[in-house]
């Protein structure tokens, strides 16, 4: 086994090279086997595994600063740099981060989860290099989806100011999550498409470099504004930013990997290497159905299928069935998605109203004022995206859906905490940078039948923007039993009358609450439980009454406390002097990591023993 001799970062420069393809098969069956147990996004980290290889034969790590866009495929990287060990542990709660993580490791240069940041991030290390006067590379290695990101424009347009080296990768496989989107998508299948100049390009600048001062030549032949430059440099959008444009090479091909990397090496200024790569290489299943094995729970290796099936809907699911209902009998309603129609669920509204249909790439800042667009000719858009990439596109709601008040619906999957992606992606902000929004309507449901009646409400009898925030995964059926109460505008649902303490909470911690409610019972309490439906406005008439005849209110939030619904909840009962204790139940002032949700709530003091404890050590002190 030649993966055995990679124990330590740089082992790799220690093998002769008859040995690479050998290990790049043996990396693949260890990614195969390992996240068929864990779990994580192996179909990216199959299409890496010799672009992986390569830059770290070629550079020298960590002197030289390797930066993944997104992250998600940096699992052959962490292999390579002495992290094969960890592997049992990927993603879950204390072991490897699914991410790069400059805590885990000093190879990882930086942080990333979220898309299109790579190219921005890679930039700023190349001029602090030069303005502190040192030498080493910066490689951004950035997908054809990444790059549908307005970010990594952005940083485009500015990359001609590095005077020295700064290398981008695009792994260009066609994919994102999905099929990849949109004109420089196509732009892309244009120029791997051009056999007979992939060839060319290939051979010329191969025997070019051959030759004694070949680099130079290749980079004078490249400034030549020549016919011979539209032959061998077709990237002309990246030649006219000043960014010179290599290949595209095979992607799988290590040895022509190697010497594309040493060429750009040598070249003192941006350069784009393009490379072609296979989303899922090496293992059929990936291979056919690369957006399947993205990101996959535990599978049976032999079939590709799913360890553990549910037939229970997950709330994506209750809101994909919903919204193509509703918009049978709409032609008005129209969706949306940052290129994640699978993860939102609306896949199946893109094959029944193709015409309403919108995938807009990575690009929750164009998507939000393009919905406003559509909101302001007529139609009505639902944008489907998850909580923390709506994160993105704060100033968008903001200056150009809410000022307005346009009539856009945002429905924010994932939101709470999301499990094995962490930090990067737990969906517990947006109670607090929605709130804070003039205009502004929250809605959050307790149950998958809520999430139906809210939808309906914010198409169908609001007129504003208006926030449906549910979970990841399955609904429960904890209010199967329950008459849930039609929704009226900022109006909470009371779900059981009590005395002394009424429990007030937001989506997914109604449940929690109720569990709170048994525990407390048991310790000779009959608390309140309230599912506050609207944080944005809350139910303030709910609140009064509850003061009157409970000496506290407990709120209950899976989302950070600062500016979320415990925190109105505070503001009002004090502006309205009302006679009453609160207490807030939210996530802390931090980060959370990754691992799986129950034990997160559990760290986090949210989970219902956690809450039911917090609860009694107050009310014995009031
Ligand atoms: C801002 C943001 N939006 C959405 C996502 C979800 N997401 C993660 S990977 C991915 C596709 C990335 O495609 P690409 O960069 O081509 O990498 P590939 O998976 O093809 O290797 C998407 C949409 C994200 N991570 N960040
Ligand atoms: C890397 C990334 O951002 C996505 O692949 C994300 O991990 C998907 O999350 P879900 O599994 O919740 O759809
Ligand atoms: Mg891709």
């Amino acid at each position: 086994m030649i993966l055995e001799k990679i124990n330590k970062p740089n082992d790799i420069k220690k093998l002769d090279p008859i040995e690479y393809n050998q290990l790049a098969y043996e990396i693949r069956q260890f990614l195969i086997e390992n996240i068929s147990k864990t779990g994580g996004h192996l179909a990216s980290n199959l299409g890496v595994v010799e672009l992986t290889m390569a830059l770290h034969i070629v550079f020298n790590l960590p002197q030289d600063k390797l930066i993944w866009d997104v992250g998600h495929q940096s699992y052959t990287h962490k292999i390579l740099t002495g992290r094969k060990d960890l592997f049992g542990g990927l993603r879950k709660f204390g072991g490897m981060s699914g991410f790069p993580k400059r805590n885990e490791s000093d190879y990882d240069a930086f942080d990333t989860g979220h898309s299109s940041t790579s190219i921005s991030a890679g930039l700023g290390y190349a001029c602090a290099r030069d303005v502190r006067k040192q030498h080493y590379d910066v490689i951004s290695v950035i997908g054809d989806g990444a790059l549908t990101g307005g970010m990594a424009y952005e940083a485009l347009n500015n990359a001609s100011r590095v005077k020295g080296s700064f290398i981008i990768v695009l792994n260009d496989n066609t994919m994102s999550i999905s099929k990849n989107v949109g004109g420089v998508s196509e732009m892309l299948s244009n120029i791997r498409s051009s056999d007979s100049y992939y060839d060319l390009k290939d051979s010329v600048a191969n025997t070019l470099y051959k030759l004694p001062n070949g680099d130079k030549l290749v980079e004078s032949i490249k400034k030549k504004k020549s016919n011979l430059k539209q032959i061998i440099f077709p990237g002309q959008m990246f030649e006219s930013m000043g960014i010179s444009y290599l290949g595209p090479v095979n992607g799988h091909d290590i040895d022509k990997l190697i010497k594309i990397f040493r060429i750009a090496k040598r070249i003192d200024k941006p350069v784009l290497v393009h490379v072609v790569t296979q989303k899922g290489h090496g293992y059929r299943p990936a291979e056919r159905n690369p957006s399947k094995f993205h990101g996959i729970a535990p599978f049976d290796i032999k079939t590709g299928e799913l360890l553990k099936k549910s037939d229970k809907p997950t709330y994506s699911d209750v809101f994909s069935d919903e919204i193509c209902e509703l918009a049978k009998n709409d032609d008005k309603i129209a969706a949306i998605t940052a290129a994640m129609p699978d993860g939102t669920g609306l896949a199946k509204f893109a094959r029944w109203f193709p015409e309403r249909f919108y995938d807009v790439g990575i690009a929750e800042e164009h998507a939000v004022t393009f919905s406003a667009g559509l909101a302001a000719g007529g139609l009505k858009p639902v944008f489907a995206v998850y909580s923390s990439f709506l994160q993105r596109a704060f100033d968008q709601i903001l200056h150009d859906v809410c000022i307005q008040q346009l009539h856009v619906v945002f429905a924010i999957d994932r939101a709470g905490l999301v499990g094995s992606d962490g930090e990067t992606h737990q969906g517990i902000f947006d109670l607090s940078f929605l709130n804070c929004i003039p205009n502004m309507t929250i809605f959050a449901p307790k149950d998958g039948e809520e999430l139906k009646l809210g939808l309906r409400f914010g198409l169908q009898d609001y007129n504003g923007p208006f926030a449906i925030r549910y979970p990841r995964g399955e609904v429960t059926d904890a209010f199967e039993d329950f008459e849930t109460m039609p929704v009226v505008y900022g109006k909470a649902e009371m779900i059981h009358k009590g005395s002394e303490i009424a429990l007030v909470a937001v989506g997914s911690m109604v449940e929690t609450a109720c569990e709170v409610r048994k525990i407390l019972k048991e310790k000779g309490l009959d608390v309140t439980v309230v599912n506050e439906r609207f944080i944005k406005p809350i139910d303030a008439g709910m609140i009064h009454k509850l003061s009157f005849d409970h000496k506290l209110i407990v709120t209950m939030e899976e989302n950070v406390g600062l500016g979320g619904f415990g925190d109105t909840v505070c503001q009002y009962a004090d502006d309205s002097q009302l006679d009453v204790k609160v207490l807030n139940i939210a996530l802390p002032d931090d980060y959370v990591e990754h691992g799986n949700v129950s034990i997160l709530k559990k760290e986090e003091g949210i989970d219902a023993a956690g809450v039911a404890d917090r609860v009694l050590s107050f009310y014995t002190n009031i």
